[in-house]
């Protein structure tokens, strides 16, 4: 039987993405190669509860809510995340994955939306963008870049032309809380006339930063 480290199963309003504002139910999977340095959940790095693909299912539907986020930490460094996803897609759920684009993701079921980032220079960890896995985007899914700084944002602006992302789907561009003013952020992406979704973090705005929401 498939087994995953979970750091927490919650209920709570879907922050980020085009999704935000919906509830839906939370996977975080412990652990993750990366270190972000604005990490905001390093509590998932380590520790969690080992169980298996039927009783995490189990605690799913227990919070009745058709909607669930897999995320982490970094859930596809599991590779049972895999299994996950299916199950979840099979049982009638409407899946995202929140991952750091840093993992190959061609093995995800195509049914998953695909959350992913892509990391800018002053998070520390841009030398792991795999940038194969773009080619693996579609439109169901979305690229995000979580920015600090100006040097980050004149580089996301960049990949997103050199790239084409806008091309293959929905681009999202959020600012670190206390690192980067939104309106700063704001303001470049209207002065740029970027097409990409401007994005803050709503579960901060309603709760601060408490784990399990
Ligand atoms: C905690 S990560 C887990 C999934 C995966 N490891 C990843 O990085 O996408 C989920 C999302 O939260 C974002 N995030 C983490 N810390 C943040 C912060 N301080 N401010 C804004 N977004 C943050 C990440 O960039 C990512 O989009
Ligand atoms: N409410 C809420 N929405 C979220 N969307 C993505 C999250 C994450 O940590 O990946 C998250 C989270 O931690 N809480
Ligand atoms: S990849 Fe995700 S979980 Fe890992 S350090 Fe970066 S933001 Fe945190
Ligand atoms: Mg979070």
């Amino acid at each position: 039987m498939a087994k995953l480290r979970i750091t927490e199963i919650f209920h709570s309003i879907q922050g980020e993405s085009s999704r935000v504002g919906l509830p839906t139910v939370f996977v975080r999977l412990t652990g993750c190669p990366l270190r972000c340095i604005w990490c905001d959940t390093e509590y998932a790095f380590t520790g969690g509860e080992t169980i298996d693909v039927e009783t995490t299912l189990k605690r799913i539907a227990a919070f009745g809510c058709k909607t669930v986020c897999v995320t982490g930490g970094e859930p596809l460094a599991q590779s049972s995340c895999l299994d996950l996803l299916t199950a979840l897609c099979d049982a009638g759920y409407s899946v995202s994955l929140e991952t750091s684009g840093a993992l190959d993701v061609s093995g995800v079921d195509p049914r998953v939306a695909k959350i992913m980032d892509l990391k800018a220079p002053d998070s520390g960890e841009s030398a792991r963008n795999r940038w194969e896995n773009l080619a693996c985007l579609t439109p169901r899914d979305e690229v995000k870049f979580v920015l600090v700084s100006e040097a980050d944002y004149l580089w996301a602006k960049e990949t997103l032309h050199a790239r084409g992302l806008a091309d293959r789907c929905a681009v999202l561009f959020s600012p670190v809380p206390d690192r980067l003013a939104p309106t700063q952020l704001a303001e470049w992406i209207l002065r740029d006339h970027l097409p990409v979704r401007f994005q803050l973090q709503l579960h901060k705005l309603l709760w601060s930063s408490v784990a399990g929401r």
